[in-house]
């Protein structure tokens, strides 16, 4: 397996490669209700595993400027796959390469520290971002007003509520035009004015032409909206890889 990340390059014309990609996971085979059942099984060499491929030999690639929907049903791969691409999770074989700096919309907020004030998590979190000090200091106005928050900036994150620590981290990671926009669920956490605020944003970013997107969403008709091509992956596998409508049809389907 590999993961290459790799500067943004206009003679490159694709943005983001999946190759043979698959993700094993380990998963007990027994359930074990507590810690101490766990470690004498584990000193007598009892627990025992069994693998569960969560992808299984997925490839696409996507194209510089393109807005790709993942689709699939519960417990599918979406997520994992995101995850994967955004770097998070090491695929367990194939390869992944991204080109370009990636803004990974995927878990919004997991990187705060909910005892630090939110002025205080927005430098953090821009540090972890790669963003210096400077760059903050200079957009620290534009993240407060996009997540509407002005009045709450000193208070402790472990005071807010999901959708208020959505609205952050959403503002902190889009606050430049990415390369690379990978976005999970992340609409569905804020309240619906705040929902639409982001689709805007993400908008812009599509119709600049040069931001490729990336983007998983139980709502289809969203992906229908957003996205032009869409990869179907069902329990790991891919199902079908086209244009949004196709793909969207034949999913729906299956419901029917
Ligand atoms: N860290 C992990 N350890 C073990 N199994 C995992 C782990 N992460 C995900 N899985 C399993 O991998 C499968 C795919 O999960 P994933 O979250 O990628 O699906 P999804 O398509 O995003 O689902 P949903 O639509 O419900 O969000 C699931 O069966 C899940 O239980």
């Amino acid at each position: 397996m590999a993961y290459y990340s790799l500067p943004a390059s206009s003679k490159e014309e694709y943005s983001i490669e999946v190759e043979d990609v698959s993700m094993i996971f380990n998963i007990a085979s027994e359930v074990l209700t507590n810690l101490k059942e766990y470690f004498i099984k584990a000193m007598k060499h009892e627990l025992f595993f069994k693998e569960f491929r969560a992808l299984n030999h997925v490839s696409f690639k996507v194209s510089r400027g393109e807005v790709v929907g993942l689709v699939g049903t519960n417990g599918s791969g979406k997520s994992t796959m995101l995850k994967c691409i955004a770097g998070v999770l090491e695929p367990s074989e194939g390869s992944i390469t991204v080109r370009g700096n990636i803004a990974p919309l995927i878990e919004l907020g997991a990187g705060f520290d909910p005892e630090l004030t939110a002025r205080e998590n927005i430098y953090l979190n821009g540090a972890l971002l790669g963003y210096t000090k400077e760059f903050i200091d200079g957009h620290l106005q534009d993240i407060i007003d996009f997540a509407e928050l002005q009045d709450f900036m000193d208070m402790p994150l472990k005071n807010y509520s999901s959708g208020m620590v959505a609205r952050i981290a959403f503002a902190i990671a889009t606050v430049t035009e990415p390369d690379v926009l990978i976005v999970d669920e992340t609409l569905s956490v804020g309240d619906v004015f705040f929902q639409e605020k982001c689709e805007a944003r993400i908008k812009s970013f599509i119709d600049s032409g040069h931001v490729t997107v990336l983007f998983v969403s139980h709502s289809i008709e969203q992906v229908e909206r957003i996205c032009t091509r869409a990869v179907w992956i069902e329990k790991g596998q891919q199902r079908m890889d086209g244009p949004v409508e196709e793909v969207c049809r034949a999913y729906r389907a299956q419901f029917d």
